[in-house]
């Protein structure tokens, strides 16, 4: 396919969202029925889909229109290229710009500028303050990707050296004393010999630096309530000598825990919900709750567009919940951790205090932001103890 025609085909696939179906999906059936199109086609076509879900708004106001067209012909603007240039109308290129669309476009202001949902950017401000620009911004672009070395089986020159054999480039990254950046060849990294075995794992920096921060003495029992695919489990486990639990009230998301487990050579076992008080307590039990993910967004950007002040609402009242489901399992003496990958105070620092006023033998111990712009995804964490 020409340039021009992956433009044509990522117009059609914006439309196709706006018509209401998922970008993966959208894309999913495009490549179905375009047989033709080769896996460059198919890589460039993403690249462009989820280049506009992340400045949806700034591209909508260069390009003058909300439309496939519209935002195609912005993001183009947004690179300086000038959209004639490829909207020529011949082959399977786009056809010409009409007048009104030559005239029309405009430089975004304001939060369409930072490409965050209007009711979005008080928050952002009142939680990040002088670093809201800032992350706003880093959201506007790829995500860089992280590997984390299983440092139980090997050095990250030896896990570099083996990537480098297959055809993908990492170097460490000092988020993190465990953390790669892929610098190339990242679509060759599911299929090597060093993530097959465990030698490492896609992990992004901030969690990895979260988890580097607690402390597990040897035998500690630590359980993972929301577990999801294990990914927290895994980091902890592979660094300390603890007895490892994993749970979550979607059991399906662990599906693939096992397996990750096995091939990094550590052992977590997975408990059912109605089985968490029999096989506690721990000494230490962290929660990943679930959140808007808005440290995550420049990841899955169509989230950003998705989320509702209701939604908030709704995540705000788990997490609470959560918190309050989990202290009890807490050993005595033991550490309630509490995390997400969300950058907005209300389900940080406030589902924190709002545990500590109802929980009045709780207290904060440590609080830690890790911010966008400091090279992984937003994240926070918090280790609360019972007052002795
Ligand atoms: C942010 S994700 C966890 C990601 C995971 N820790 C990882 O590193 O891959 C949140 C998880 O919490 C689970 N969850 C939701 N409500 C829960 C609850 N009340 N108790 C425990 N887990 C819950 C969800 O099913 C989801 O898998």
């Amino acid at each position: 396919m020409t340039p021009a025609a992956r433009i044509s085909a990522a117009i059609e696939i914006l439309d196709a969202m706006l018509d209401g179906a998922h970008a993966e999906k959208a894309i999913s059936a495009w490549a179905r029925r375009s047989r033709f199109a080769g896996s460059k086609d198919r890589a460039a076509l993403r690249d462009h889909v989820f280049g506009v879900l992340r400045c949806w708004r700034s591209f909508a106001a260069l390009g003058g229109a909300g439309t496939g067209r519209g935002l195609m012909i912005g993001a183009l603007r947004a690179q300086g290229v000038d959209p004639t240039e490829f909207f020529t109308g011949e082959g399977h290129a786009p056809e010409p710009l009409t007048a009104a669309e030559l005239a029309a476009g405009s430089a975004p202001t304001g939060a369409a500028r930072l490409d965050i949902p209007e009711w979005v950017w008080p928050l952002f401000e009142a939680s990040l303050g002088e670093a809201a620009e800032d992350a706003a911004l880093a959201l506007q672009s790829r995500a860089p990707v992280m590997l984390r070395v299983n440092l139980r089986q090997g050095s990250l020159a030896q896990a570099i050296a083996g990537l480098a054999d297959e055809g993908v480039t990492a170097h460490p990254h000092d988020i993190a004393a465990t953390a790669l950046h892929v610098t190339e060849g990242e679509r060759k990294i599911s299929g090597s010999a060093c993530y097959n075995d465990g030698f490492v794992e896609l992990q992004d920096g901030s969690s990895q630096a979260a988890m580097a921060g607690l402390e597990i003495a040897p035998g500690a029992r630590v359980m993972d309530y929301c577990a999801g695919g294990g990914g927290k489990v895994l980091a902890l486990a592979a660094r300390a000598d603890g007895i490892f639990f994993a749970h979550d009230t979607a059991p399906q998301r662990m599906k693939d825990l096992p397996v990750r487990a096995e091939r990094a050579g550590v052992r977590v076992t997975i408990v059912e919900t109605g089985r968490l008080r029999d096989e506690g307590p721990f000494d230490l039990v962290l929660c990943d709750a679930p959140c808007s993910g808005s440290g995550t967004w420049r990841r899955t950007p169509e989230s950003k567009w998705a989320l509702t002040p209701e939604r908030l609402d709704e995540l705000t009242k788990i997490q609470r919940q959560i918190l309050q489901d989990a202290a009890p399992l807490v050993a005595p003496g033991g550490v309630l951790v509490y995390a997400t990958c969300s950058v907005f105070n209300v389900e940080n620092q406030d589902s924190i205090r709002h545990f500590l006023s109802k929980n009045a033998d709780w207290q904060l111990v440590t609080e830690s932001r890790f911010d966008i712009s400091d090279g992984g995804d937003g994240f926070f964490i918090a280790e609360l103890s019972k007052k002795s």
